[in-house]
Order: structure tokens, then sequence, then C-alpha cells
């Protein structure tokens, strides 16, 4: 990078307008060699005494600042270092504070971590009502804190608690949501978002700063015992939501904590110490890795050198809780119209139900106004037979797991579409080579394998047989981003990636119950090491009848290793389905929020009295090597490209712990040597099952590592 960041320029009215534009890149992001520029502009803007104001705005066409350089961050090799990054941001922002004339951030596009660390340090805040405008500050999510004055500048601005809020959970706000607040002081139409922004700065210097806070929220805020409660109920939610598993959340509660009751210097000092430790961390190495691997593949096309055709239409076989899923992310995500078909209108009545559920929500948080809502869902319609689809460019099967029925839809669907419809199988466990068997255009043929629920999930696996075509692929990758979703392209096989190395984790979970070890403990152990939820709970989610409809599947295709329990059979003989009919291993008859308490009629019907004898450790570390070793595997076979594409996979598609960095980097962490040596003491007392995979072997024996 060549050239100057930053310019300025000042107006007949006095009003200077400093505008930063990083040359080359395509978003602004800071770095600690423009530290030494900013203050060549201040010190010019200070000795002008024309100057009444300042305005601070991108030339970037839709971006403010989306933060500090994450590379920067990733290339610093000590504390001393980072620390020193912290304080030199700290100096320069307190010289803009400084400016005798008013200071305005005028915003439009991501102002995000030391981008709204920027604009805090100017007296207003004045942001275009774009929706690509995003206000926040989302260190969390990179295993940080705010390191440019935000965990000190925020509360004085929006107080303590909503201060906590934003940086516990790093969500982004909305122009709207940053006015309510009081984070921003207007917000205006992006064409006159610099008029407004001048006017602003010709107001004069702001006074004291004083948050919109409610009768109640100043009775906490402003006594020491009611702050005390706000930071013990926060550490409270933090150690609950992640387990103590991530650094930063108690560091930003204690680096507020230290500038609200100990002074602004004892509270920058903190600030810039706890960031600098952070840094450092494993788990910030391993979310900052995830930001790179996914920035990265928002570039790839999945098949190189294709370019993908637009879908303008699209059709949804199954009308299901994945069907209406598929159908809801296609209208409201992608905004393209969809064709449900199912042959029961109530299955059609369901599907659109559940689209109407996820509009009303958002106009409920309003981040939808009710004319969005009603065009969102005027994009769905419903049929039962096969009709007006011609033109549709991709039909999605969301059908049952039934390889003859999927072969009359790709019948039905060649014989009534286009010659280039895409034929998308949204099947769980089926080789798609299998279903694109009976195809005459084979290489229209593809997997697009979503996760329930399908709004939620971040993840589609994209599968390619080995007569798909480069154009459907490429398609497809790019018609699931619309969807808002990261496909990841593996290869054709049963149970692709994520069901596959899923399976054996959930196999063993459910042998270890068998054993008599109780349900709550092992899912209370895999909680702990990291998951969203444990095994059981999302057996019972899934439904113990997928479980066991898919286990054969796997068993037939992929080896002994993948025989389920007899516990399934022994379970769906009892009529237990899991939470979709009320009976599994968990009791769905109680209230419907907080924990469920275990059925222990379970036990009874599994022939076992539940004992602990296994530690938490020893209970998740059993599951999750079964796991690690079939990621292996995968990458050795293929089915996966890289590494990094089965990070991404296990963290989007199973929820494994982010901290981690995925099955991959967490290899990496404690060694393939670790790893093969738990393996084979598990084979030894249990069996084959555990058998290592030959590219572990190779890697314990050779030191290699996955990643570089
Ligand atoms: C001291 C401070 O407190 C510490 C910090 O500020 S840490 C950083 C905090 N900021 C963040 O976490 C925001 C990270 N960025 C994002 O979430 C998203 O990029 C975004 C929402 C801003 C935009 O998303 P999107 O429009 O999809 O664009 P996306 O492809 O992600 O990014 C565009 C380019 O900007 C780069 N970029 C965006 N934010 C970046 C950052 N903070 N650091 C480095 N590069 C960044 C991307 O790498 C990509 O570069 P490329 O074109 O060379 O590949």
């Amino acid at each position: 990078m060549s050239g100057k960041t930053f310019s300025w320029q000042k107006d007949a009215d006095g009003i200077a307008v400093i505008t930063m534009d990083v040359p080359g890149e395509s978003m602004n992001t800071l770095r600690d060699s423009f530290n030494e520029e900013v203050k060549t502009v201040l010190d010019e803007i200070r000795d002008d005494s024309a100057v009444r104001g300042v305005v601070l705005t991108s030339g970037k066409a839709d971006s403010f600042i989306a933060g500090a350089d994450i590379g920067m961050l990733d290339r610093c090799t000590t504390e001393e270092e980072v620390a020193r990054l912290s304080l030199a941001g700290h100096q320069t922002l307190d010289a803009l504070s400084a400016l005798p004339v008013p200071v305005v951030a005028a915003i439009h596009g991501p102002c995000l971590g030391g981008g709204l660390e920027v604009a805090l340090a100017c007296d207003y805040r004045v942001v275009s009502d774009s929706t690509k405008t995003l206000i926040g500050l989302p260190e969390v999510q990179l295993g940080l804190l705010p390191g440019g004055g935000g965990t000190q500048r925020l509360p004085r601005v929006v107080g303590v608690a909503k201060a906590l809020d934003m940086m516990l959970t790093g969500r982004q706000l909305r122009p709207k949501q940053a006015g309510r607040m009081g984070l921003v002081d207007e917000v205006v139409p992006h064409s006159v978002l610099l008029k407004v922004a001048k006017i602003w700065a010709a107001k004069g210097k702001r006074g004291k700063i004083k948050p919109k806070l409610s009768a109640t929220e100043r009775a906490l805020e402003l006594t020491p015992l009611g702050r005390k409660l706000i930071y013990d109920q926060a550490a409270k939610q933090v150690e609950k939501k992640t387990q103590g598993n991530y650094p930063a959340p108690p560091k930003i509660i204690e680096a507020v904590k230290v500038g609200r009751e100990q002074g602004r210097v004892a509270g920058f000092e903190a600030e810039a110490r706890f960031f600098a430790e952070l840094v450092m961390t494993p788990e910030s190495e391993a979310l900052r890795s995830l930001f790179f691997a996914t920035t990265q593949m928002k570039k790839e096309s999945g098949a190189e050198g294709a370019k993908p055709a637009e879908v303008n239409k699209v059709m949804v076989l199954g009308g299901g809780l994945m069907g209406g899923g598929i159908a809801s992310v296609t209208a409201l995500k992608a905004k393209v119209p969809v064709r449900i078909k199912d042959i029961a209108e109530t299955g059609l009545q369901n599907a659109l139900a559940y689209s109407y559920k996820q509009v009303q929500k958002r106009v409920k948080k309003r981040q939808m106004t009710p004319g969005q809502a009603d065009k969102a869902m005027s994009l769905l319609s419903t049929t039962t037979r096969y009709q007006g689809i011609k033109d549709v460019d991709m039909v999605v099967e969301a059908v049952f797991e039934d390889l003859d029925l999927k072969h009359q839809m790709i019948k039905d669907v060649e014989a009534h579409c286009g010659p280039d419809t895409i034929f998308a199988s949204n099947t769980s466990s089926l080789p798609i080579g299998q279903i694109a068997a009976v195809a005459t255009r084979p290489e229209n043929v593809i997997g697009l394998h979503y996760f329930s629920p399908v709004e939620q999930m971040p993840l589609v696996e994209v599968i390619a047989h080995e007569g798909t075509s480069p154009q459907t692929i490429a398609t497809t990758v790019a018609f699931a981003r619309k969807q808002g979703k990261t496909p990841i392209v593996v290869k054709d096989g049963a149970g692709f990636y994520v069901n596959r190395i899923l399976a054996l984790y959930m196999n063993e979970a459910a042998n270890l119950v068998v054993s008599g070890e109780p349900i709550e403990a092992l899912d209370r152990a895999l909680v702990k090491f990291g998951f969203p939820v444990g095994p059981m709970t999302l057996l019972d989610e899934v439904g113990i009848d997928v479980g066991a409809k898919i286990a054969p599947i796997l068993e037939r295709e992929l080896g002994a290793r993948f025989k389920a329990p007899e516990a399934f059979d022994t379970l769906l003989a009892d009529d237990r389905k899991g939470k979709k009919n009320g009976r599994g291993f968990y009791r769905h008859d109680g209230k419907k929020r907080g924990p469920k308490p275990v059925d222990e009629s379970v036990y009874k019907v599994l022939g076992v009295t539940p004992e602990a004898r296994l530690s938490g450790e020893e209970l998740a570390e059993r599951c999750l090597i079964q796991m690690l070793n079939e990621a292996v595997r995968c990458l050795d076979e293929g089915i996966i490209a890289s590494p990094r594409d089965g990070d991404i996979g296990a963290i989007f598609g199973i929820g494994f712990p982010p901290f981690l960095g995925g099955p991959f980097r967490y290899i990496d962490r404690i060694g393939a040597a670790e790893l093969l040596d738990k393996l084979r003491t598990c084979q030894e007392r249990y069996g084959d099952r555990f058998e290592p995979s030959q590219r572990l072997v190779r890697m314990a024996e050779s030191g290699d590592r996955f990643y570089s």
C-alpha cells in the first residue's frame, strides 16, 4: 500500500472534512502506521484558526471503518507489541477528542470495532439510514475486547448496562436502533449525510455527555451498588453462556468496571493490558482464523473457471420443516420467487405458516416493515401439481430419505422443467451419485444439504457427484450464498462430511448411555466442552427416528465403525422419536423454556441403571475423539478439500466449539500424537471403531500439522 489515507479540505463555512480512504483496499481498516498521518492532519487543523468544526468521513463508497486491521493483530508476536498498538491508538483518539472545535463522524456503511471507537471519540455521530450501515463492537467474536477506548467511551455514551450488552454479544445495530439507544445523534438519508454532519459541526462543542436512561436504569447506573448488580449479573450470564471457555467476556466486564469505578486513566490502561493479553490467547487466534477463512471462502466459486448462472425462480419439493425453511430463506433472504410443491395441502399451509412466522418475527424486531413483509410473502406460492414451473432455474427437493421417491422426483422434474434446471437434493445421507443414476441430465444434479433450523444454521454442504457440471456447482454455491449461507463444496459419499463426523460422535454418546452413564451428565460434559447442546438433547431435537434411519445407510456405505447401538431400535419400539412426539431422552411435557428433566423411564427401556463411572472430561473425550478421527479420514478421502473447509463445516454445521477453531485446528493444538494415543487406548478397551485413521498415524510419526 502506498499513498495517503487521510486528506482534509475546508469549506467556505470553515468546516474541515477529513476523509479516510485506505488506498487499494475495498474497506477502511485501522493500522498502526496511520497514527503519524492523523497526527499531522490534526496539527494542521488545530493551527488553522478559520476551522470552526470538523467532519470525519470515509472516501469508500459503502464502508466507514470496519475496525482495526485483523491481519495486523495477527502478525503481533508479543503482548508488549499489542499493548503499544493499543496505547498509540488511545493517544491518537484522545488528540481527536481534544480538538478545540466540534468533531462529527459522518457514518455510512460498516462502522465496527475500532471504527466505532473512532466515532465515539468524536463529539457527535450522524449516520446514514442505509441497510449497509452497521454499528457495533464485534471484538468479542474475535476473542478480544475493544482496544481503542471502546470499553471506556461506550459506557459514558449509552450507560454501563447497554454498553456491556453490546460488547458482550458483539451484536451489530441498525441505524435506527443506534439512534434509539442514544449512540448516534441523527439518522439521515445517505444523500444528505455530509450536509447534516456539517450542520452538527457548526453547533459548537458538546458539553458533558449524558446517556439516555430510564428511571430504573438511572437507579442502577448511578449508584455503586446498582452498578455492582449490573457487573455481577453480566458475569453470571457470561459464565452460563460460555462455560468459562472464552477469556474475553470477563475481561470486558473488568475493563468497564475499572474505568467506571477507578477513573479514566486506570480504565484505559486496563483496556490496553487486557487487549494485549487477549490477542495472544489461542482462543482469539482460533476465532481470528475463522474470520480469515470465511472471508476467503466468500470469493470462491466452488468450481474454478465456472461462472454461476442466475437463479430467478425456485421450486421446493416437500413442505415439511426442511422444505418450509428452504423456501423461507429463498424468499426472505435471497428474495427469489419460490413455489412449494407437496402432495398434501396441509404440508403447503405449514410451509407458508413457517415463512409467515419468520416475517412476523422480523417485523416485531423492526428488522422489516409490514410492507417489506408483504412483499416477501408474495414471493411464495404453493401447488400440489407440477404446474407453472417450466422456467424454474433450480428445484430443491426436501422429501423423505427414500431413494425410489427421489428417483421419481428427478424423472418428474426432467419431464416438466427446462433442460438447464438444476435438481438439488437436500438428502442428509444418500450419495448424490445414486440419486443421479436415473437422470438423463446428471450434470444438473447436485446435493444441497441444509441444517435444521434452516433460517438459523449458517452452513450448507454442496455435494457434486462425479457427473455434476462445474456450472451447476458454481450456480448452486452462488445461490446458497444469496440465501445467506456459507457453502462448503464436499465430495459425494454417504453422510458427506458433517453428518459423517456427527454420526460417530452421536453413536459414541449413545454407547455411553447404554453402558449406564447418566444422560444429563453426558450432555453437561459436552456443553462444558463448548458444544451448544449435548448429544442426547440434540438427538431428541433431530429425532431418534431420523438417527435410526441414517445409521444403517452409513454402516452399509462406510463400514462397521458406523454401527449404531441397538438401543435406537429399542427406543423406536417404545415409540420414542424425541421432541416431535414428546417421548425421548428428556421429558417434553413440562414448561417450554429452560432445561428439561431426563425422562427416567428411558433407562428402564434400555435395561440400564444409571451410574456415573466416568468424569465429565472422559465422557466428552470419548465422543470427541471419534469425531476428530473421522474428520481426518474425510480429509484423507478428499470428502473435504482442506482442513479449513473441515473446520468451517464442523463449526457452522454442528456448533463445534468456535474458540477451538474446528477439529483440525484443535488437533494441531493438542498434537496428532496425543490424539493417536487416546484413540489407541480406546481401541484396546472398546473395540475397532476407534481405529486411528492412517493419516493421523503418519502425522503423529512425522510431527506434521494441518496448518503451518
Ligand atoms: C482495536 C479494536 O477494538 C480491535 C478491532 O477493531 S478488531 C476488528 C473488529 N471488526 C470486525 O470484526 C469486523 C470484521 N469485518 C466484517 O465483519 C465484515 O468484513 C464486514 C461486515 C465489515 C463486511 O462484510 P462483507 O461486505 O461481506 O465484506 P468482506 O468480504 O467480509 O470484507 C471485504 C474486505 O475487507 C476486509 N476486512 C473487513 N474487515 C476487516 C478487518 N477488521 N481487518 C482486516 N480486513 C478486514 C476483508 O478481509 C475483505 O478483504 P479482501 O477484499 O481483501 O478479501
